[in-house]
C-alpha cells in the first residue's frame, strides 16, 4: 500500500500522554544520534553508530530491536539509558529530555531505567556473593536501612525464581540460566519502569531460553515493566514483542506491530532479513533473497538510503530500467569493490604506505572489469561509462570513480535528485498500514513500484 509521507514518525501525543489509539507514550526518541569519535592520529570521521533515530515506546509494551551485527542496536539501547552519551537529538522520558540531565538529576533518574546484558558471566562480579551483587544498586543509592536492603534482596531472589539461601553463594556456583536470573534480580532492585534487554537469552542453552523468556514476561505483567528487547533471534522476537523496529546502519528501516511486520513486511531490508529465516514451507512465494557484501562501514555510510548499496529492490534510473539484471548486478558489484578499495586505502597500513610513497597492491581494475562484464553484452553507452570508471579507479581515485558511476547509474536511492537538483535526497518515513507501521524507503512513493512486486520479479 502506498502511504502518506511524513518527515519523522508522528508525535501525535496528547496532553494526557496518550496517542490517538489510547496508548500511553513513555519514551520519545527524536533524531537521536550517537557518534563515536575516532580519537586516532588521523582524526578520522566518527563512527555513526546511531544516525538520526526517531520513534516512540509505549508504556507496558515490549518493543523488539533487530538487525545485523554492528547496526547499532546496543549503542541505541545504551544511549536510551544514558550509559552512552547522545551526540545529537533528544530522548524524552515522560516528557523530560534525559540527554540534558547532569549530576544528581541524572543519578536519581537512573533508578528508572536499567539494562540486562547478554552475557551474565561478564556482568556479574565473581568475587561478590549473590546477595552483595543484587544489593549493590541499593547500597549505591542509599536505599533504606541495611536490614531492609537484605530483606529486599531476599524478596528479589524469590521473585526471579531463586531462593533466599542463595544469598551467600557465588555466581560461579550457578548455571548460565541462574546467573541470568541473578542479573535480572539486580536490575529490578531499584524498581525501574523501563528495561533494555540486550540479547538476554542469546548466551543460554535453548532449553533454558524459554524459562528466562517466561520469567521476563511474568515480571513485566507483575511490575508493569516496559521493555526494549534487542535480539538476533527473530523467532524469539516474534514470540515476545508487541512491536518491532528493524535497524540498519544506524537507521530504523521499518517499525510497527510484530505480526503484520513478519507476515507482510514493507521495507526491502525487512524482506531480506526475514527471508534469511529458513522456512519449512516449500511453496513459499519467492526464493531466498541473498544480500551481497557486508553492511557499509558506519564511518562512511553511503549517500541517500543507508541500504542502497545492497538493496535488492533498488530503484534504477529511467534510462536504464530495461538493462539486463546481470549487468546491474555487475554494476552493483563494481560499486562495492570501489567502496571496499576506498575503505582499504583508508586503513592505517595503507595510509602509512602512502606516506612513505610505497605502491599499494590490488587486483588490477582491468582484471576486475573483465571478470564482471567480459562475458556480458553491455550496451555501448553503458560500456563507455564503465570503461571510464575502471580507468579512473585504475589511477587509485576511487572517490572520483564512484562519482562517475553514480552520475550515470545512480538513482534516488543513492541520493541523486531525479529532478536534477544538487541536494542529496534521503528517503522519508511512509505509513504503510492502518496500524501506523512505518517504512523508510523511496519505493512507497507513488512515483515508484512498491518493494514487494519488484522483489517478486527480481527473485
Ligand atoms: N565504544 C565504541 N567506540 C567506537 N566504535 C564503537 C564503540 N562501540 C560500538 N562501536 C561501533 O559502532 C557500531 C555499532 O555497534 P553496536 O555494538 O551498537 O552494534 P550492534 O548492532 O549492537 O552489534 P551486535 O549485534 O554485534 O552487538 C559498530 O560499527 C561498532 O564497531
Amino acid at each position: 500500500m502506498s502511504g502518506d509521507t511524513i518527515e519523522a514518525p508522528p508525535d501525535g501525543v496528547r496532553d494526557d500522554g496518550t496517542d490517538s489509539t489510547g496508548r500511553e507514550t513513555m519514551v520519545q526518541l527524536r533524531d537521536l544520534q550517537t557518534y563515536y569519535e575516532s580519537g586516532g592520529i588521523f582524526n578520522d570521521r566518527p563512527v555513526k553508530a546511531v544516525d538520526g533515530v526517531s520513534f516512540d515506546i509505549y508504556r507496558g509494551e515490549t518493543l523488539g530491536l533487530v538487525g545485523e551485527s554492528g547496526c547499532g542496536k546496543t549503542t541505541l539501547g545504551r544511549t536510551l539509558i544514558q550509559l552512552e552519551k547522545a551526540t545529537g537529538g533528544e530522548v524524552l522520558f515522560d516528557g523530560t529530555d534525559i540527554t540534558e540531565l547532569r549530576g544528581d538529576d541524572l543519578y536519581e533518574w537512573r533508578r528508572n531505567a536499567q539494562m540486562v546484558f547478554q552475557d551474565p558471566d561478564s556482568s556479574l562480579n565473581d568475587r561478590m556473593t549473590v546477595g552483595e551483587i543484587v544489593r549493590e544498586p541499593l547500597d549505591v543509592h542509599g536505599w533504606k536501612t541495611p536490614r531492609e536492603r537484605r530483606n529486599r534482596v531476599k524478596q528479589l531472589l524469590d521473585q526471579v525464581g531463586l531462593s533466599p539461601e542463595h544469598y551467600f553463594r557465588y555466581p560461579h556456583q550457578f548455571s548460565g540460566g541462574q546467573r541470568q536470573r541473578i542479573g535480572i534480580a539486580r536490575t529490578l532492585a531499584l524498581n525501574p519502569e523501563f528495561i533494555v534487554l540486550d540479547e538476554p537469552v542469546s548466551a543460554l542453552d535453548v532449553s533454558v531460553q524459554a524459562e528466562i523468556i517466561n520469567l521476563l514476561e511474568e515480571l513485566q505483567d507483575e511490575l508493569d515493566l516496559t521493555y526494549l528487547f534487542i535480539a538476533h533471534d527473530l523467532s524469539v522476537v516474534r514470540h515476545i514483542c508487541d512491536r518491532v523496529a528493524v535497524m540498519y546502519l544506524g537507521n530504523i528501516m521499518e517499525i510497527g506491530p510484530t505480526e503484520e511486520l513478519f507476515t507482510d513486511p514493507a521495507n526491502p531490508y525487512t524482506h531480506a532479513l526475514l527471508s534469511a529465516i529458513p522456512k519449512p514451507d516449500p511453496t513459499q512465494r519467492r526464493d531466498r533473497i541473498t544480500l551481497h557484501g557486508t553492511p557499509p562501514n558506519p564511518r562512511y555510510p553511503p549517500n541517500g538510503c543507508p541500504f542502497s548499496t545492497r538493496c535488492p529492490a533498488r530503484i534504477r534510473p529511467k534510462e536504464y530500467e530495461d538493462l539486463d539484471d546481470e549487468i546491474w548486478d555487475g554494476i552493483n558489484a563494481l560499486r562495492e569493490i570501489l567502496r571496499e578499495r576506498m575503505r582499504a586505502t583508508r586503513s592505517i597500513r595503507e595510509r602509512l604506505r602512502e606516506r612513505f610513497d610505497m605502491e599499494t597492491r590490488f587486483a588490477t581494475m582491468d582484471e576486475t572489469y573483465e571478470e564482471l562484464f567480459g562475458h556480458l553484452d553491455v550496451p555501448p553507452d553503458a560500456e563507455d561509462v564503465l570503461q571510464r570508471v575502471a580507468e579512473i579507479a585504475g589511477d587509485h581515485d576511487e572517490q572520483r570513480a564512484l562519482d562517475a558511476l553514480d552520475a550515470e547509474f545512480g538513482s534516488i536511492c543513492d541520493g541523486v535528485d531525479p529532478d536534477g537538483g544538487d541536494e542529496t535526497i534521503e528517503p522519508a518515513y511512509y505509513t504503510v498500514s492502518d496500524a501506523g507501521r512505518e517504512s523508510y524507503c523511496h519505493r512507497h512513493d507513488d512515483r515508484f513500484r512498491e518493494p514487494a512486486p519488484v522483489l517478486d520479479d527480481r527473485h
